[in-house]
């Protein structure tokens, strides 16, 4: 649909493009990238007729760019521009109507059904019908660019150029404006090439990306591959970091602020921030943590500054837990949404915790273990699946800097850690007399301070796994016999 080579030129004593090429297939969604000033919106005006190019060629539809008369171009392709205002005082349908001027014939044409059907139709799918009779004036600026989106769309184009369309637009629109683009060019093969400086928004939209460097393309692929980390950290010279978009396959950025709260680079969670009762083990840090967790509350990933391990009694019913102890939590002066909540029936008093040193980092582990529920993973389909309170519950504070796959190594080696000494103590499955590798409803917490040292790896054998292990293993063991203890007096 688009075919660009060796495109070269700029302004007067300025040139900004330097041998741009890349090609835009039909019904594309395809982004152009690139820091402020690399030559976005110079690009889009030599493609769309603005503004001349000292060399290269641009073709559209197969046929040269300079080929096209202006009429012909305003058939093909529509412009939103970045800013735009009007010369002339307008109503909304006016404006929008502007757009078919170039499907109209003759000197003095005539308004036909099909413009009338049309303007009625874009006015529809861009929000603006409402206002139709309001002046262009009057309208915020998020109005003014549906709008203008709404008039580039009159023109029925088979490229659609956007110059950031999402500025100015509130959170439902800028989505509301992209799946539109995105449902036009699946259904009616619309090209669409847009600017964007939200990378996210280009990540999740665009089927390809433009990425422009000083007026050349450093990378032009699929969206995974241009949004790495360390190319956009080079090429837009700031701190992000890449992840996954939780709910569909596509990348995201986020920007990473500056710290500015140095003086607690030196937390150490530790002992002094537990408090056990007969009510609840809780931990309050001084700041918040990185967490990743199977908790009643705060599971899954997160950040939490609270923890708890509140004490029921075996009766509990389990039936809406998440409800009974969120409401539970916020009686009791916690702010669910930032506690990560568990519940065991074990004796609080029974609680084991240790600190251990690495070369530079520590940890700081706490268990409350009761297996009473215990179950041998091997034959768990023997026993019936009714939940009941978590029964070993493992809290394993990392003062380190933590990398994700280190999270979920901590998990493993932690898991290795306590079947290791169940076995020990000779713990059985009830069910099934076997030997047990856990209770029914265990639950673990890895929670980091993401400070001091760069702790990448878990497994058994590293220098965190280790300690890990050790911990665990150690709590596990001391907190079964505890347990016991207690409940024998
Ligand atoms: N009319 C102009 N006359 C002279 N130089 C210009 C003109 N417009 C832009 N430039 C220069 O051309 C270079 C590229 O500008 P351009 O607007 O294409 O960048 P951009 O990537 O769209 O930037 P931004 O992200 O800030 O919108 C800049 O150095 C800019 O100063």
């Amino acid at each position: 649909m688009l075919e660009v080579t060796g495109l070269s030129g700029g302004y007067y004593n300025h040139p900004v493009l330097d041998s741009v090429s890349f090609t835009v297939n039909k019904g594309e969604l395809f982004g152009i990238l690139g820091p402020n000033g690399s030559g976005k919106t110079t690009l889009l005006s030599m493609l769309s007729g603005v503004l001349a190019y000292k060399a290269g060629t641009i073709k559209i539809k197969g046929t040269s760019l300079k080929e096209y008369s202006a009429k012909q171009l305003a058939q093909v392709i529509a412009v939103l521009p970045q800013h735009s205002s009007l010369a002339f005082s307008y109503t909304v349908k006016e404006t929008v109507s502007l757009g078919r001027y170039a499907h109209q014939k003759g000197l003095f044409h005539s308004w036909s059904d099909e413009d009338e059907a049309v303007v009625q139709k874009v006015m529809e799918q861009t929000g603006v019908a409402g206002f139709s009779d309001y002046q262009f004036e009057q309208l915020s600026g998020g109005e003014r660019q549906r709008v203008l989106l709404a008039q580039a769309l009159a023109q029925e184009p088979e490229i659609l150029f956007l110059d950031e369309p999402t500025n100015h637009l509130d959170l439902a629109y800028q989505k509301g404006l992209l799946d539109l683009m995105k449902k036009m060019a699946m259904e009616y093969e619309l090209t669409v090439i847009a600017i964007f400086h939200d990378l996210n928004l280009a990540g999740l939209y665009c089927d390809r990306l433009m990425l422009l460097e000083k007026g050349q393309v450093r990378v032009n692929d699929i969206p995974n591959e241009v949004l790495k980390q360390e190319r956009i950290q080079q090429v837009y010279r700031t701190e992000i970091e890449k992840h996954p978009h939780p709910a569909i396959p596509r990348p995201q950025m986020f920007i990473v602020p500056n710290q500015h709260d140095s003086e607690k680079d030196s937390v150490v969670i530790n002992e002094q921030f537990l408090t056990v009762s007969d009510e609840m083990v809780q931990l309050h840090a001084p700041i918040p943590l990185r967490t990743m967790s199977s908790g009643v509350t705060g599971s899954g990933t997160g950040w939490h500054q609270k923890f708890v391990n509140r004490h029921v009694s075996h009766t509990y019913s389990c039936e809406n837990h998440v409800e009974e102890m969120t409401d539970y939590l916020r009686s009791h002066g916690f702010e669910p949404s930032e506690t990560v909540g568990m519940m065991t029936a074990v004796f609080l008093e029974a609680v084991s915790y240790r600190f251990l040193h690495g070369e530079n980092f520590s940890i700081f582990i706490v268990v409350t273990a009761g297996v009473g529920n215990a179950v041998d993973a091997s034959l768990a389909d023997q026993h019936s699946d009714a939940p009941r309170p978590g029964t070993i519950n493992t809290w394993i504070f990392i003062n380190g800097h933590v990398a994700e796959e280190a999270f979920i190594h901590s998990i493993v080696t932690a898991t290795e850690a306590k079947v290791k000494a169940l076995h020990e103590l000779g713990v059985k499955d009830p069910v099934t007399n076997t030997w047990a590798t856990g209770t029914s409803t265990d639950s673990i917490l890895i929670a980091a301070t993401q400070r001091g040292e760069g702790l990448h790896y878990a497994g058994t054998i590293t220098p965190l796994g280790k300690l890990i292990s050790r911990g665990v293993y150690d709590c596990t063991v001391e907190a079964i016999e505890k347990n016991e203890r207690v409940k024998r007096t």
